[in-house]
């Protein structure tokens, strides 16, 4: 990496920024900017138009705080003059409003009054990366920020910041608390229908924020008792406000909209609204992945318009998504096809009840299976409950995974137990949705943001229909894609596992690796495990906090003493295959080989407890392959068929054959590319052999072996 030619200044300033904190800690503010130079900073800005470009500063451990979990009834209402520096405000909350349009920056920025027209600025993180900063707080909006935190941002400057999205509230002017000082006497005065046409104009003009803002505040002003024998407005505003809901991802309220405009009435008007209402509730629904209740919705819609046809391909659409739920009956070659046009996201429900997830003896949680699984079962496909993409405006892909996660609970409430019940670095309590609050659900951003780093997982999107295109273990190259999976997220991890997985789009694929019992814990390597024992602790105590015990780790620790002559013969094999890549395979001569086979005898030796207890040895796999590679170049058949034995016994595999009949001993094989490679180099030679069907039982067993590897059989052929 390029050094910075800053970083000294850099790491000076940031020492003097963090010495001035703590000196002023705890001071009251002292106000340090006009309005009339917020004014100039906020109107001198260009205007925004698309999400600007940012790099998403994470805070630091030092500074995670939890949100506030009481309404502003509780609180009490404190001044911009009131705040002290580095201080959270337990207890009070702000009444404050927008004077000018804000920018993103590395957050929303926005200029802020209270009632006392005091003036400062307002900081507000994870907001939805697709909205602009004039969506998330328009001007002249009325917002409450509730236990204030008044902080020193990256730029020296102090503002009110907020993390977590429900610390801030933005007010309605019907609220209680909204100050007639800035009410929008033109506003007060709109009736239902009025605000419904508002609301309908912006939905026109795919504004669906302020379109939800429009129907609420109509919603907010029926009068049941003025509609006494008239059509009453409640019902369209909440059917509008239902799809403007499904437009803004907010599925729970789309739903619950959707329900509340029904009226069942029998007039053709009626119905056809109806109608309408059912559709929504079935889109919401299918959004949530709540299948059965999407098809429930459908058929009552083709009870009022049976003959729409866009319900009808909605309900066949949602019997697929049925039928892989309860079967698992997945057509990856379709997947792969429709994954590789849209790049990310696969339709698919996901198929999980062949496992469970609970308390293990002491590992937390773990997964389990239901059910008797064999060698490359699928054991599970799961939708992803969020995942991220590098792209040009972020280029490091997990924090938009965070923020977007945070806010996927918040727009979706019933979602929040699925994500807040996975671990966060403390043992488990039971798991509870957000409380929610002034209609809001509370999520603690920096729990949220732990949960990911200690569960999600990086992959690589865009090579599905390549060969092993779907394996996360062997695509190294960058850039890499984050995601979470709920139900796999409760796996534990072993280096020698006996489940593998891979992934088609947003879809995660578990496979055995061998034969699991049902109620077995089935468990995955959370990272390709590293040829020595101390760098694969290493990873694992950096990345998730422990120590894997695992027959492969705990054996290779009982015999320390080689540890040492081991660690130095690995590397000098890793040094040798690296430094002799294709063009030296295709030109080895016989002193090369003879180098290369001292080399692998030489780990032979070091690895004689790994191989007398058939256990993989991790370090040895590269230079059998090597050979493989090489002898297959030079036509040595006899070579090729001993070292490809060896990749096979290297990988925890050990053969038997009994005339053509070829049994492998699975207990503690570690399945990858190379195992597949090593089997296909054997059918080869079976084939030169004459043996036709020995070559077959090769070729099967290689063809199991991918499916497990890749998840799926595409990109054998083109491979093989
Ligand atoms: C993705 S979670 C797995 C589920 C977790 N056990 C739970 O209780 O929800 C990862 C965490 O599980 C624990 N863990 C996973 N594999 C483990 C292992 N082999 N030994 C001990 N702890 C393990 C670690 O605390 C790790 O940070």
């Amino acid at each position: 990496m390029e050094e910075d030619p800053l970083a000294y200044h850099k790491s000076v300033l940031k020492d003097e920024m963090l010495a001035r904190r703590l000196r002023q800690a705890g001071d009251l503010r002292r106000v340090s900017q006009s309005r009339k130079q917020l004014t100039k900073e906020f109107t001198n800005r260009p205007l925004p138009s698309c999400p600007e470009t940012r790099q998403i500063a994470r805070p630091v451990p030092e500074d995670f705080y939890r949100p506030c979990y009481l309404p502003p009834a509780h609180l009490k209402k404190i001044l911009l003059k009131d705040l002290k520096f580095e201080t959270h405000h337990r207890g009070s909350f702000l009444l404050l409003r927008v004077f000018c349009q804000p920018f993103r920056k590395s957050a929303v920025v926005a200029a802020i009054e209270d009632e006392t027209r005091d003036v400062d600025r307002l900081v507000v993180y994870q907001t939805r990366e697709s909205l602009r900063a004039f969506e998330v707080l328009p001007e002249s909006s009325v917002v409450t920020i509730k236990e204030p935190f008044y902080h020193m941002e990256e730029d020296g400057r102090y503002a009110l910041r907020v993390d977590h999205p429900s610390d801030m509230v933005v007010l309605d002017h019907f609220h209680k608390l909204y100050p007639e000082q800035w009410q929008n006497h033109e506003e007060t005065q709109m009736t239902a229908m009025s605000w419904k046409l508002e609301g309908d104009r912006a939905v026109m003009g795919e504004e669906y924020l302020e379109a939800h803002r429009c129907y609420t505040s109509g919603l907010a002003c029926v009068d049941p008792e003025a509609y006494e024998g008239m059509r009453n407005p409640m019902r369209d505003l909440c059917r509008s406000r239902s799809l403007a809901d499904l437009h803004l991802s907010r599925y729970d309220a789309s739903v619950l909209d959707a329900f509340k405009s029904i009226s069942n009435r029998q007039d053709d008007r009626a119905k056809s609204e109806d109608a309408e209402a059912w559709f929504c509730r079935g889109r919401a629904n299918y959004q949530l992945g709540h299948y059965a209740n999407a098809l429930h919705a459908y058929e009552r819609m083709l009870m009022l318009a049976p003959t729409d046809l866009q319900c009808h391909q909605e309900l066949d659409r949602t019997k697929k998504r049925l039928l892989e739920q309860r079967e698992g009956a997945y057509d990856f070659a379709e997947m792969i096809e429709e994954v590789t046009k849209n790049g990310y996201f696969a339709d698919r429900a996901s198929f999980i009840s062949k496992t469970e997830a609970r308390q293990t003896q002491d590992r937390g949680r773990g997964l389990f299976a239901t059910k008797d699984l064999r060698m490359g079962d699928l054991i599970l496909c799961e939708k992803a409950f969020m995942t991220a993409h590098p792209n040009d405006r972020t280029p490091r892909s997990t924090v938009p995974v965070w923020l977007d996660s945070v806010q996927k609970v918040v727009d979706s409430p019933s979602q929040s137990k699925d994500l807040l019940g996975l671990y966060a670095g403390q043992p488990h309590t039971s798991p509870i949705s957000a409380p929610i609050m002034d209609g809001v659900p509370v999520v603690d951003t920096f729990r949220v943001s732990r949960i990911l780093d200690l569960n999600g997982f990086s992959y690589t999107v865009g090579r599905e229909s390549h060969a092993y295109g779907t394996s996360a273990m062997m695509t190294r190259e960058s850039p890499k894609s984050t995601g979470l999976w709920i139900r796999v997220a409760n796996a534990n991890h072993a280096c020698l596992s006996n489940a593998v997985r891979s992934f088609v789009g947003d879809m995660i694929i578990l496979r055995a690796a061998r034969d699991i019992k049902n109620g077995e814990e089935i468990t995955i390597s959370y990272q390709k495990p590293a040829p020595l024992l101390a760098d694969r602790q290493k990873v694992l105590f950096d990345s998730w906090r422990f120590q894997c015990n695992c027959l492969l780790c705990t054996s290779e620790a009982s015999s320390v003493a080689k540890m040492h002559d081991l660690a130095e013969h690995v590397e000098t094999s890793m040094a040798f295959v690296a430094d002799r890549t294709l063009d030296t395979i295709l030109a080895a001569d016989s002193e090369l080989i003879a180098m290369a086979e001292i080399v692998a005898e030489d780990l032979e030796e070091m690895y004689a407890d790994n191989l007398m207890h058939r256990l993989p040895c991790l370090g040895m796999g590269d230079i059998w392959q090597w050979l493989c590679q090489t002898y297959c170049q030079n036509l040595n058949r006899s070579q090729l068929k001993r070292c490809a034995i060896k990749v096979l016994q290297s990988h925890g595999y050990w053969m038997t054959l009994q005339g053509s009949q070829l049994s492998i001993d699975l207990a503690h094989g570690i399945p990858t590319v190379a195992v597949v490679d090593a089997l296909m180099y054997l059918a080869g030679v079976a084939e030169g052999e004459q043996q036709i069907e020995l070559r077959r039982e090769f070729e099967a067993w290689a063809r199991r072996f991918y499916e497990i590897v890749n998840g799926n059989m595409t990109g054998f052929e083109l491979k093989y």
